[in-house]
């Protein structure tokens, strides 16, 4: 999986190779095993108050007392008996006869729906701890589980657990030890099953109820009432965030909300390490000075490497600083499934998934990431569809350029708050643009290559749920934030230092970046863009974050540009070299629609398997762009 979440495959310092034991945690999908995995091994898988993050299994390690421990995060799934691709991958590890302790976490307000799925673990393993997780909002809910008359009743140790609380996972961690060095003995209820066959598929429907009807049973005997039920507030919530009239008004202030935060609040920051990346500039020129480098050496390094980093943390680190938290915090708070919910309906008549909207919104912090994630959408055709249009969702590595360029071409007004407005209108508005555009190429492929059936759709709603505020900044601005930065920054040093040589290598009379920007300039030109922004393009397909650095760079080489992170330059520089407002509203086409970057594109070709829908993903979006550029540029 090409996201954040698998790049470490280390855990507490010790790989996880040769463990004396293998653990895997299972359960129903949005019940907190990634949370619990993370506090059990120090990873950081995503999560979040939807159904359907996990969509592979991650895999890390723990040391509990004198032994070490693999630990494996399952994809959620309601059945073993697997329908969709992330519940096939967990039904095989579970399945598995190396594992020393399933651990099945469930949702312990909802109990008997969950207690379907650990009949079925339990009929295949008998080494298994239930962890009855959200435990917190069971007692919030109105009622108390007996854990000791569960545990006679399944045969395995039972705790309630509250995963964001340290001393609960603590109490996780000596129950798996108990289980694998079996201190704990777990014994097979066999009167659960009374002979039948729980994974014959053709008896599929006679299997569930059968199994539903000793849930049933089961939690008689646990389930005790107690107080008043205060889910009700979940529903009086739904019924605005979710109804025909105010739900999309709603949706569209709050993202509106969100980019209005993001545009203000990043104006400030940006500025101030705009102005500590001068100060060192001016420390870095002394230095080479000192040294009598060369100035091919210094321009190199300066102009070349320096001002492209420069421009990349001190522009893109603070909006993404502040977007990628908020975000996460809404995730936390349940508001996504929502999203889904209320746009079901319009992809429904487009032919797509519901759950499109889901994917979409991932798409929006990153494509690859919304590309996996397209993976809980079980038709095959649907999910195709989801996968391809993902791209027009600007990931954040565009963000930042949409941002610059609707800051200097439209806010335009003295006023920083009426101009931070306007900016954020402006993005609403691309958004909405971009989500229409998903919706109409989602109809066309529904009627013609990825024409059939359209499936149910069924998401959860889950409670709303206060989000960790405090963690949720933290862990979002170290995994995603930094991460992307990280990311941008890689690609930004050998692309600054690429566009430094081409700008600087004479053949004749031109430089070599002369030759490539003349190479596209007829082109460009024909769409309302130049040589030089199809070039920065073409050159950013490992990272979208380097466009904007490398026009300024190629403009560099003409002009000069003092403060290479200030608006006002920015904007001198970009006139100086042919900008209207027509070339700036035809690159915030382009930045939106085009191909997506090289990570995304290899992820595409992994989900789909195919060359051939990879090549799609590239072309349509470039194809789209061009065509709406042409457009605008002949009609403006
Ligand atoms: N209040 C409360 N929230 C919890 C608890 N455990 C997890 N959460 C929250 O529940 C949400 C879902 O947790 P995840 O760990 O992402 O759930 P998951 O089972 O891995 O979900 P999938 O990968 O989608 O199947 C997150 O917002 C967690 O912060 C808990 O015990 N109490
Ligand atoms: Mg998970």
């Amino acid at each position: 999986m090409l996201t954040r979440n698998s790049r470490k495959t280390e855990a507490n310092g010790k790989m996880c190779n040769n463990t004396d034991y293998n653990v895997v945690l299972a359960g129903n999908p949005n019940v907190g095993k990634s949370t619990i995995f993370n506090a059990l091994t120090g990873m950081k898988q995503h999560t979040g108050n939807w159904t359907g993050k996990t969509v592979e299994y991650a895999k890390g390690c723990t040391k509990i007392k004198d032994k070490s421990f693999s630990v494996v995060d399952l994809p959620g799934t309601y059945s073993m008996i697997s329908f969709s691709p992330e519940e096939e991958v967990s039904r095989q590890f579970l399945v598995r006869d190396d594992i020393d302790c399933t651990v099945i976490v469930i949702d312990s307000s909802v109990l008997e729906r969950n207690l379907s799925f650990t009949l079925q673990v339990l009929s295949v393993t008998k080494k298994a701890v239930l962890c009855l997780n959200l435990s917190d909002e069971c007692c919030k809910n109105g009622f108390v589980i007996d854990e000791d008359e569960l545990s006679l009743n399944l045969g395995i140790p039972v705790i309630s657990t509250n995963a964001t609380k340290k001393s609960d996972i603590e109490k996780i961690r000596e129950k798996i030890y108990d289980v694998c060095t079996e201190k704990t003995k777990c014994f097979r209820v066999t009167r659960l099953y009374d002979g039948i066959d729980i994974f014959n598929k053709e008896k599929h429907k006679e299997n569930t109820e059968f199994l539903a009807a000793r849930s049933k049973e089961i939690c008689s005997r646990c389930i005790k009432k107690c107080g008043e039920n205060i889910s009700e507030k979940t529903k009086k919530l739904d019924k605005i965030l979710t109804s025909k009239i105010t739900g999309i008004p709603i949706m569209i202030l709050l993202l509106g909300l969100l980019f209005w935060i993001t545009a203000v609040g990043a104006n400030y920051p940006s500025r101030l390490l705009s102005e500590l990346f001068e100060y060192i500039k001016v420390g870095l020129v002394y230095v080479f000075d000192f040294f009598n480098a060369p100035d091919f050496i210094k321009g190199f390094f300066i102009n070349g490497i320096y001002t492209t980093l420069s421009w990349v943390v001190a522009v893109m680190l603070p909006p993404m600083a502040i977007f990628f938290p908020l975000f996460a915090l809404i995730e936390d708070f349940g508001y996504l499934p929502r999203i889904a919910f209320n746009l079901d309906k319009f992809f429904s008549k487009c032919g797509a998934h519901g759950k499109q909207g889901l994917t979409m919104a991932m798409g929006i912090g990153c494509n690859a990431c919304g590309v996996t994630g397209c993976r809980i959408i079980e038709s095959p055709k649907e999910r195709l569809i989801a996968t391809v249009t993902n791209n027009f969702m600007p990931c954040n590595g565009r963000f930042p350029m949409l941002i610059a360029l609707i800051t200097i071409f439209f806010s335009g007004s003295a006023c920083v708050f009426a101009s931070s407005i306007s900016i954020a209108l402006i993005l609403v508005l691309l958004i909405l643009f971009a989500v229409m555009m998903t919706m109409f190429v989602s109809k066309i492929l529904s009627v013609t290559l990825l024409s059939g059936e359209r499936s149910a759709f069924a998401l959860e709603l889950p409670p709303y749920r206060k989000p960790r505020i405090l963690k949720t900044i933290v862990s979002s601005f170290l995994d995603r934030t930094l991460f992307v930065l990280g990311r941008a920054v890689i690609v930004a040093i050998p692309a600054g230092a690429l566009i430094w040589l081409l700008a600087n290598i004479y053949i004749v009379d031109s430089s070599l970046l002369s030759y490539c920007t003349d190479f596209f300039d007829p082109f460009g030109r024909a769409i309302g863009l130049d040589g030089v922004i199809i070039m920065a393009f073409v050159l950013g397909f490992p990272a979208n974050e380097t466009v904007i650095p490398i026009i300024i760079m190629s403009y560099l080489s003409t002009g000069t540009l003092t403060d290479f992170a200030s608006y006002e330059e920015l904007f001198a520089l970009l006139t100086q070299n042919g900008w209207t407002l027509t070339t700036a509203i035809c690159t915030i086409v382009m930045c939106i629609f085009h191909f997506p970057c090289s990570t995304t594109c290899l992820t595409i070709k992994k989900e789909t398997g195919s060359m051939g829908w990879t090549m799609f993903s590239i072309v349509m979006p470039t194809m789209i762009g061009i065509a709406l550029c042409y457009l605008i540029s002949h009609i403006m």
